[in-house]
């Protein structure tokens, strides 16, 4: 900022701590204070959460929801107050927040990244060193959580018919997505705000999915600007980009032109969130939090009491419609693939449109609850698409719910090119950062060598529905052997200092 790269005297902590109100309302960030009063009442998260970094250094809350260019985006050059001498700053008093504590505690104790066997774990330990408002924002689904736990126990009523007797001694893991080889049949999905879970974010899926050779779909609502995700990118790794379509279609235009020059190879345009879902475990971490509007005085239109998400979503435009589509295959030459498609008749209408793929999917159980799994409604997907020799028309995913290989192959054997995975991957980059994320791909990988061993198949072109019995998929009351990994994060691992107690 011109005016004040020159600036000769730093501000001090005192100075900013004086604009501390509505009337005036300075904020610290990475070292820098910004004027925001005239921003408070268009800020979508309300006033309140910035009102409570009032004269201090606001930066820990705003990194994980905010990508770095932001301020500069959106709050007028002038707005910019210059640096600020951060040795004059009060640091706040992490050290007496028993919350804090007790998480150091059990941060000391968890276990060691070699006693993660699946994906689970990294859930379970997440679980209990994340802070409160990741784990939340993570973990919740909408309303009941029904279709949240829907999702993996779907997986829990199907069952294999494996062959015997074949020389499987060679196995080949390797397929092709949106004409991208990749070594393993899923890809990294998109999850907003991974700085929640670790402080460099994305960035770090970008490492573990370039080691794994798998694709990475970057999210609109990353923490980390989209130029940082692809900047990580290296060689012939391959990344998609997850579009919410915005309001402004100007806005739209300029995020996928770009994300197309960026050489992203897929456009993934969720379908299935015109206004995202009540997910409460995050909106009562919120509150606690930050006292969002529960009682939203202020008059406006945007809903704040639905924690982080409800908030940074508001420019998600409601009225997105299959009209909509062919300009979108105007726009961009990328692939275009719908994210969130929930039956076989919406599957038939993005083939007719011209659409190259869908992703079968409720969002991770994260919007309209009693919503099914992506696996259920592929079962009913692809045998109609076979009935009317539409199947080689189109690239059909699923996610939601994937914990393990045989989820991975069973999705295959009925049809899927393959499948996205989230939370266990933010969960292993929460609890242990690039190290959880390398091992769960690689325990992955393991499952699906030996599993495939085991149904008698040595490559995915041989998965085939001959290798499933899926005649209890739709019964949602079928009792199935409890599900003690899937249905509640089973009993915390016990790290060594733990044993010793
Ligand atoms: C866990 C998670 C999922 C999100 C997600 C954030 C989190 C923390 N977010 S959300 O804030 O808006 O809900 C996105 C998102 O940005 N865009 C999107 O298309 N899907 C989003 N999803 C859904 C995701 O792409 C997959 O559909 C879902 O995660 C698959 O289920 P599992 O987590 O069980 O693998």
């Amino acid at each position: 900022h011109p005016s004040n790269d020159t600036q000769a005297v730093k501000l001090t902590g005192e100075e900013v701590a004086k604009h501390n109100n509505d009337k005036s309302c300075w904020v610290i960030i990475h070292g820098r204070a910004y004027d925001v009063t005239e921003f408070l009442p268009e800020h979508p998260g309300g006033a309140k959460v910035i009102l409570k970094y009032a004269g201090k250094d606001g930066t820990e809350e705003y990194a994980p929801i905010h990508p770095p260019d932001t301020l500069d985006k959106y709050l007028d050059k002038s707005k910019h107050l210059g640096e600020v001498d951060m040795n004059t700053v009060e640091k706040e008093d992490k050290e007496h927040d028993p919350d804090e504590i007790e998480r150091q505690e059990r941060i000391k104790r968890m276990p060691i990244l070699e006693q993660c066997y699946n994906l689970m774990d990294f859930e379970a330990v997440a679980r209990r060193v994340m802070k409160k408002t990741a784990w939340a924002y993570y973990s919740s689904g909408a309303d009941d959580e029904i279709t949240l736990r829907e999702n993996h126990s779907a997986f829990h009523k199907i069952w294999f018919r494996p062959r015997i007797l074949q020389d499987v001694e060679q196995i080949d893991l390797s397929t092709t997505m949106l004409g991208t080889k990749v070594s393993i049949p899923f890809y990294v999905t998109a999850t907003a705000l991974g700085k929640l879970g670790n402080p460099e974010g994305e960035v770090v899926l970008t490492r573990g999915a370039k080691k794994h050779n798998v694709i990475q779909m970057i999210p609109t609502l990353a923490s980390c600007s989209f130029d940082e995700i692809v900047d990580e990118r290296s060689g012939d790794q391959v990344q998609w980009l997850q579009l919410y379509v915005n309001k402004d279609r100007a806005i739209t235009k300029r995020i996928i032109e770009h994300a197309e020059k960026r050489g992203c190879k897929g456009l993934f345009i969720t379908v299935d969130a015109p206004q995202l879902g009540r997910r409460e475990k995050d909106m009562r971490s919120k509150f606690s939090d930050v006292g969002s509007n529960v009682q939203n005085t202020g008059g406006d239109n945007v809903d704040r009491s639905q924690g982080a998400a409800r908030a940074i979503s508001s420019f998600i435009d409601p009225s997105l419609s299959w009209k909509d589509i062919p300009w979108f295959l105007s726009v961009t030459k990328m692939p275009i693939i719908l994210k969130g498609v929930q039956r076989v008749e919406d599957v038939i209408k993005a083939i007719d449109v011209g659409c190259h793929g869908v992703v079968l999917s409720n969002h991770g159980g994260r919007q309209l609850d009693f919503a099914r799994s992506g696996v259920e409604v592929l079962a009913e997907v692809m045998p109609e698409l076979r009935r009317l020799g539409l199947q080689d028309k189109i690239e059909v995913y699923i996610d939601g719910g994937v914990r393990r290989a045989t989820d991975i192959i069973k999705a295959l054997c009925l049809g899927a090119t393959g499948v996205g995975i989230g939370r266990p991957f933010l969960y292993a980059m929460s609890a242990y950062g690039l190290p959880g994320v390398d091992r769960a791909m690689q325990l992955l990988k393991d499952e699906m060598e030996m599993n495939m061993r085991l149904i008698g198949c040595n490559s995915i072109d041989q998965l085939s529905p001959e290798f499933v019995d899926t005649r209890g998929l739709s019964m949602h009351t079928t009792g199935v052997p409890s599900d003690t990994l899937g249905l509640t994060v089973y009993d915390p691992l016990v790290g060594p200092q733990e044993k010793a107690k």
